[in-house]
């Protein structure tokens, strides 16, 4: 079987982070396994603690799961702080880890700050060059870059300067869109555009670490990157498509629907 190791923040009400990524790799047939980078007390309204994790004992967790099952995909998610982005970048390079995905994880869909303004110095010197993709967000796609991004044609200049800047491959995701759904794959090849429906579900909590988490299952069972990701935008659009309803605030999306689908036929 193959395996995918998450690397991120737990989120108390499974929408996000840890738990959003476990389901999604489980449900697209990949062996998941955790090092957790901080515990949040977090709902679908908002963020109310976050107790992080010393680098020692997240180095002790990353050391134990990989000298036993040495994953074939690595997803990277919330790392507040330098130290801990620091003990990551060590660790991807001791092992020679393979396809790294790094979700730029900046700030939660409800406000809360996930990262700080010192550690993004230190995300963009030391782990965004060794990641196989990259997948940023509008905003923090304009923080990497620097520049402003309003239309399709600023993502493609973003995506250009970002790739080329820290040379690894770009997925903007244009969940931030307001009429569409598009995301745009930066890679050795050119420019590839990932057409999605844009779905009128406001439960969007965890979109982005769905994402990234399917991207890293998919390329641990050995696709190209275009096809993870031309995967991981159907699995995402299914799960938002599922309009589950969960909470008083932006709720998480229904990773069980492939199941309910198998399960009716
Ligand atoms: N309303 C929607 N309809 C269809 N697809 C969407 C919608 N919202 C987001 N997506 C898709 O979900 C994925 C995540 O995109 P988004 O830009 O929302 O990332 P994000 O801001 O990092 O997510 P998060 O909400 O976890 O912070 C992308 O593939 C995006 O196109
Ligand atoms: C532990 C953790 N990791 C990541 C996110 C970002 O996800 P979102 O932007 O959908 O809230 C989050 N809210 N919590």
């Amino acid at each position: 079987m193959h395996t995918a190791l998450t690397i991120a923040g737990s989120d108390s009400c499974g929408g996000a982070g840890i738990q959003a990524d476990i389901k999604t790799m489980t449900v697209n047939g990949v062996y998941a396994m955790s090092a957790i980078t901080a515990l949040t007390a977090q709902n679908t309204t908002g963020v109310t603690g976050i107790m992080e994790v010393t680098p020692e004992f997240l180095k002790k967790q990353l050391d134990a799961v990989i000298t036993d099952i040495c994953p074939d995909a690595v997803k990277i998610g919330m790392v507040s702080s330098g130290e801990l982005i620091h003990v990551i970048a060590e660790t991807i390079r001791q092992y020679q880890l393979k396809n790294v995905v790094v979700d730029t994880v900046m700030v939660a869909t409800s406000g809360a700050r996930l990262i700080s303004e010192e550690a993004i110095g230190i995300l963009k010197q030391e782990l965004l060059p060794l990641a196989d993709v990259i997948t940023p967000n509008i905003p923090e796609a304009e923080v990497l870059s620097g520049r402003k991004i309003n239309s399709e044609e600023d993502m493609m200049s973003a995506a250009e300067w970002i790739q080329k800047h820290y040379q690894c491959n770009v997925l903007l995701k244009g969940g931030h869109q307001v009429n569409t759904a598009n995301d745009l794959l930066a890679d050795a090849d050119g420019m590839h555009w990932f057409k999605g429906r844009r779905i009128d579900n406001p439960n969007t909590h965890g979109t982005g670490c769905t994402l990234s988490s399917a991207i890293a299952a998919n390329l641990a069972k050995g696709m190209t990157m275009q096809a993870a990701v031309e995967g991981a935008k159907d699995y995402i659009s299914g799960a938002l498509a599922a309009m589950l309803d969960l909470g008083k605030g932006s709720g998480p999306m229904n990773h069980a629907y492939v199941i309910d689908e198998i399960s009716q036929k």
